[in-house]
């Protein structure tokens, strides 16, 4: 790795955080400078040892870089593109984002590939509704895919490097074009935070005539409105950074919409069968429990016996063995009856190490499905 002693990373939140740590546990002689436009969000990477050195000055810092990864909201990432243009910087820099969209971006940067400057446009396809420095996780990218958006057959051994420099993400790399990109993420990923946003917005509505309806949001609107909770500046950007192919998602959508309305108005029971079986079959099908585009639920089922104190004794166990929870549910609780608890793991090597000590430190019994 001689040729990558300085890596650059604009915009310190969840995904340039999560970035850092995983540069900084593969590669740990590489120094990481870390650009933010809050000080703070400056400090507490310094704080935490998330990067080496406060960058200060963006053109300064971009010259004594051998990679930049630009890890800000996609408008921001496309001024520091054109600012880039102007810089002077290393003669084999390698310049990288990991904005949710690419179309855009990679139009952006012909500026820089028309000054001989190496802009591989990346996306690493896995995140959370939660953004900042502090939500940064080093396990974050783990069997997720990363996209890259190389321009050319010349770009690839610029490419393999920035591979090898990301590696620590223990992602699964996969080159696409920037249009076929924005198509895909457009109904995988964008999509659904449209719907997940305008269902809670709808259901916000209706809670103003039934406030008991506040205490009733669990179980399914939960699942599907998770994602409603992520940073709105960066979904208004990735929103505007795609419009056409969410137009066309939306049109379809919109149809899809109809016809249920239809179906309901006619009450026609063979329809909406029809339609929710084939939902059902197509989810079913998806690789979810494989390594696939839905990553694995890495789950534990508890059995817990309903008396106070007994979720209490699990989770403590967890915090003794320093193994972090993503997720905690009570699936069923009945007086005098055994209740299950839900626990869900970042990946699968947690769900063991969690079993494994609530096996032997609790008189509970624990399951995998
Ligand atoms: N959150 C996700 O799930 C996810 C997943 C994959 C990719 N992405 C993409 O990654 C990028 C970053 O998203 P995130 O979730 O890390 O957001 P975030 O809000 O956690 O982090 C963004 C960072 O950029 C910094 N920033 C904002 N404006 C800046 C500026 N002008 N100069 C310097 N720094 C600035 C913020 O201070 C913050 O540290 C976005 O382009 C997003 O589309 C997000
Ligand atoms: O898990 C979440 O909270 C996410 O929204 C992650 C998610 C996605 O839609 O899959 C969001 C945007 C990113 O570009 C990539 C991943």
């Amino acid at each position: 790795m001689d040729k990558l002693n300085n890596v650059l990373i604009v915009g310190l939140g969840l995904i340039g955080g999560s970035l850092a740590k995983c540069i900084r546990q593969e590669f740990p002689d590489i120094r990481l400078t870390g650009i933010s436009h809050r000080a703070e969000t400056v400090a507490t990477a310094l704080e935490e040892q998330i990067i080496d050195e406060a960058g200060g000055d963006f053109a300064s810092a971009a010259a004594r870089a051998d990679v930049i990864i630009l890890s800000t909201p996609v408008s921001v990432t496309l001024t520091y593109i054109s600012e880039l243009a102007d810089c002077r910087l290393k003669k084999d820099v390698i310049v990288t984002d990991v904005g949710s969209t690419k179309t855009a971006i990679m139009n952006a940067a012909e500026i820089l590939r028309e000054k001989d400057i190496t802009f591989i446009g990346g996306h690493p396809m896995a995140g959370s509704h939660k953004s900042g420095i502090m939500a940064a996780d080093v396990d974050l990218f783990e069997n997720a895919y990363y996209l890259l958006t190389p321009v050319s057959d010349a770009q690839q051994p610029a490419c393999r490097l920035l591979q090898h420099l990301l590696r620590g993400t223990r992602s699964k790399f996969l080159t696409v074009t920037a249009q076929a990109h924005d198509q895909m993420t457009g109904m995988l990923s964008h999509l659904p935070h449209i719907i997940a946003s305008a269902l809670v917005n709808q259901s916000d509505d209706f809670i103003t005539r039934f406030p008991l309806a506040r205490r009733l949001a669990a179980g399914g609107f939960r699942d599907i409105t998770r994602i409603a909770s992520s940073d709105p500046t960066m979904w208004t950007d990735i929103l505007m950074s795609n419009r056409k192919p969410l137009l066309a998602h939306l049109s379809d959508w919109q149809q899809r919409m109809t016809h249920i309305h239809a179906w309901l108005e006619q009450g026609d029971r063979e329809a909406i069968f029809d339609f929710f079986s084939a939902a059902k079959e197509t989810r079913d099908g998806l690789p979810v429990h494989k390594e696939g585009a839905i990553p694995a639920f890495h789950d534990l089922y508890v059995n817990v016996p309903d008396y106070p104190g007994s979720i209490a004794e699990v989770t403590g166990i967890l915090a003794v063995e320093n193994i972090s929870l993503i997720n905690l549910k009570i699936l069923e609780t009945r007086e005098d009856i055994f209740g299950i608890l839900q626990l869900t793991f970042k990946n699968k090597k947690d769900v063991e190490r969690a079993k494994q000590a609530i096996d032997s430190q609790s008189s509970f019994t624990s399951f995998e499905k």
